[in-house]
């Protein structure tokens, strides 16, 4: 694609987008560049991905068409500061930060700038992310294009109304882990059974990935019921979840997490 692109913040989630645009082709090495107050980081990512980098946040700002913020929500109020006088009408900014509405970035920027409000998750470090989209209604038909085909490139994309973000962010920014937790249970409970660790992480996993790709086409009610034999083994276990609470205890994380964002955004209001 014919962009640069920039990166203000060079953590986790800006080396997952940038690995995935490089080792994908789709960005040239040259057309990225990131900022990031730790030194270390930059050389780390200068050196694994050949990008361009800085310690100025205004260095980015001022070579880039797209410009994804990716820092912490508690952070951005000091970079939005301080970039926003350098920051164009023509240049597009995707926020990636929980709980950070696009009418609070505009408060900093101005309104007549193009704002991007993305949800995206860990998972498009590997080309299976999912990423909820909304924007400001300031990007021209074929911006909008663009930026969505460039995040396409990581995953899916889906069309959130900028309502439903905090719940986005507990469904599927934050889910990742809860799931990276049910794979470390089920291995620990493999090896409890006498199977050795890499053997339990493979079966766990596959089975992992074989059910998210049957639940896609079919109603998991009724797949979970196509395993459950009368009297069978996988009815105890089912009930044994039940009784510790597995299915409550997802609820109620899903809403602790959806709670926490909407705290944020009250947080980032009041500022
Ligand atoms: N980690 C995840 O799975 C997800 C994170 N997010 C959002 O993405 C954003 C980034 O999250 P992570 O990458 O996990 O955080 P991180 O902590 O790994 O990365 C943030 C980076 O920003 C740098 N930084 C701090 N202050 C800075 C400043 N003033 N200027 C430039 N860089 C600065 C830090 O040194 C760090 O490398 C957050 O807003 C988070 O809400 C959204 C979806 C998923
Ligand atoms: O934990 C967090 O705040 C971020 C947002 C979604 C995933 N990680």
């Amino acid at each position: 694609m014919n962009l640069r692109v920039g990166f203000i913040g060079g953590g986790n989630m800006a080396e997952a987008f940038i690995g995935t645009f490089i080792n994908g082709q789709i960005l040239l090495p040259s057309q990225v560049i990131v900022s990031d107050v730790s030194e270390e980081r930059i050389r780390y990512l200068s050196e694994k991905f050949g990008v361009k980098v800085s310690l100025k946040n205004i260095d980015v700002v001022t070579n880039c068409d797209v410009l994804f913020l990716a820092v912490k929500p508690q952070v951005l109020p000091s970079v939005l500061r301080e970039i926003s006088p350098v920051v164009s009408p023509a240049q597009i900014l995707v926020s990636m930060a929980a709980g950070f509405p696009i009418r609070k970035i505009e408060e900093f920027v101005g309104d007549d700038k193009k704002v991007v409000r993305i949800m995206p998750n860990i998972l498009v470090k590997v080309g299976h992310g999912v990423t909820a989209y909304c924007d400001n209604l300031r990007l021209l038909d074929e911006e909008r294009r663009t930026v969505k085909e460039l995040l396409s490139q990581t995953g899916r994309v889906v069309d959130i109304d900028e309502k439903l973000f905090d719940a986005v962010t507990a469904v599927s920014g934050s889910s990742p882990a809860f799931f990276f937790v049910l794979i470390e249970a089920m291995c620990d409970g493999a090896v409890r059974l006498g199977l050795p660790r890499d053997k339990a992480k493979e079966l766990v996993v596959e089975t992992l990935i074989g059910s998210s790709i049957m639940a896609r086409e079919e109603n998991p009610s009724l797949l979970k019921d196509s395993v459950t034999s009368p009297a069978g083994t996988t009815i105890e276990g089912i009930a044994k979840l039940e009784e510790k609470g597995f299915r409550s205890s997802l609820i109620e994380a899903l809403k602790s997490s959806f709670e926490r964002s909407k705290e944020i955004s009250k947080l980032i209001e009041e500022l």
